[in-house]
């Protein structure tokens, strides 16, 4: 006898809900300055971080691109709105060890060598005696993860700029953290190095599943990334991928795009301007000139 029950298909579920973004922001408000200057560098902006991606956060100096970092791995005052990260509040301290954040300035001990300073950082994210010989792995896994193992045991001093930005960017990934946020990790760097860091971020992501969120004002750097956050003057104007982006604005290049929606949000705050005037004209006008019924 035949079971039917082995053939029933499957009740019908729920369909398998998108994974949830990495960061998430809603209405995210940052003021810098001083009491007194208060300046508000991010206007209250939403954007999602997709999981296991590269996201670039890209838009000229000074558009809030490192202000918008700072907040997402809470070294950011006065950030209001919600923004949540790996599931919790930005700023949480189980967050601390999930998350790797490389600032523009690397933050190497010049008087250590490259094993050392590594060596040190991992005692700080992995102390103990017991944890010694994960530790001498995660230090070994670091250095080779940025290609600088001929290195390891010169000074940090007689480094060039760029070996020692990818010593900050070993010390980022020990501990192997979920989500790497980097600031302009490229700048400085000769096209090879540069070529073989983007390698490098796509292995991350697509063998340890990692969320990288990677900021640079370089428009063709966009092209490397899975994802983008276009950002100017405190505000996104634009989050997609650079084929969506392309295709939606009809340009070649997402530098092209990019200016194309500088334009259309140029001309859309002008219209509003200018609507605003018409509905102050016409609220003002006396009510003498009504057409007499
Ligand atoms: N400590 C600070 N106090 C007051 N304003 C600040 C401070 N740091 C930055 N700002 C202002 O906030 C705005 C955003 O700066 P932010 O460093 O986030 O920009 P950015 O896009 O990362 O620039 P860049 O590409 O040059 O690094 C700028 O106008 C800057 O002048």
């Amino acid at each position: 006898m035949v079971n039917n029950r082995d053939e029933a298909p499957a009740p019908a579920g729920p369909t398998p809900a998108a994974p949830a973004p990495a960061v998430h922001a809603r209405s995210l408000t940052v003021r810098r300055g001083t009491a007194r200057s208060p300046r508000t560098v991010l206007q209250g902006i939403d954007f999602d971080v997709p999981p296991g991606r590269i996201t670039g956060l890209l838009g000229p100096s000074g558009c809030g691109k490192t202000t918008l970092m700072r907040a997402v791995v809470g070294t950011q005052a006065h950030v209001t709105g919600t923004l949540d990260v790996l599931g919790r509040p930005a700023g949480d301290p189980a967050l601390r060890s999930r998350i790797g954040y490389v600032t523009q300035d690397p933050s190497v001990y010049a008087d250590l060598t490259v094993r050392q300073n590594l060596d040190y950082f991992a005692a700080v994210l992995d102390p103990g005696r017991a944890a010694a010989a994960r530790r001498r792995a995660d230090v070994a896994r670091a250095i080779a993860d940025v290609d600088l193992a001929d290195h390891a045991d010169v000074l940090a001093a007689r480094l060039s700029g760029g070996q020692r930005s990818r010593v900050s960017l070993a010390a980022a990934l020990l501990g192997t953290p979920e989500l790497l946020v980097l600031d302009e990790p490229t700048v400085g760097l000769d096209p090879v190095l540069r070529r073989d860091l983007w390698n490098l971020f796509h292995t991350l992501a697509s063998e340890r599943g990692t969320t990288l969120l990677v900021s640079s004002h370089v428009m063709d750097e966009a092209e490397r990334c899975h994802d983008l956050l276009l950002m100017r003057d405190g505000r996104i104007l634009a989050q997609d991928t650079p084929d969506a982006l392309r295709t939606r604005t009809r340009c070649a290049t997402v530098e092209e795009a990019f200016l194309h929606l500088v334009d259309e949000a140029a001309e859309a705050a002008e219209a509003a301007e200018a609507d605003a005037a018409d509905a102050a004209d016409k609220a003002a006008a006396p009510a003498s000139q009504e057409t007499p019924r």
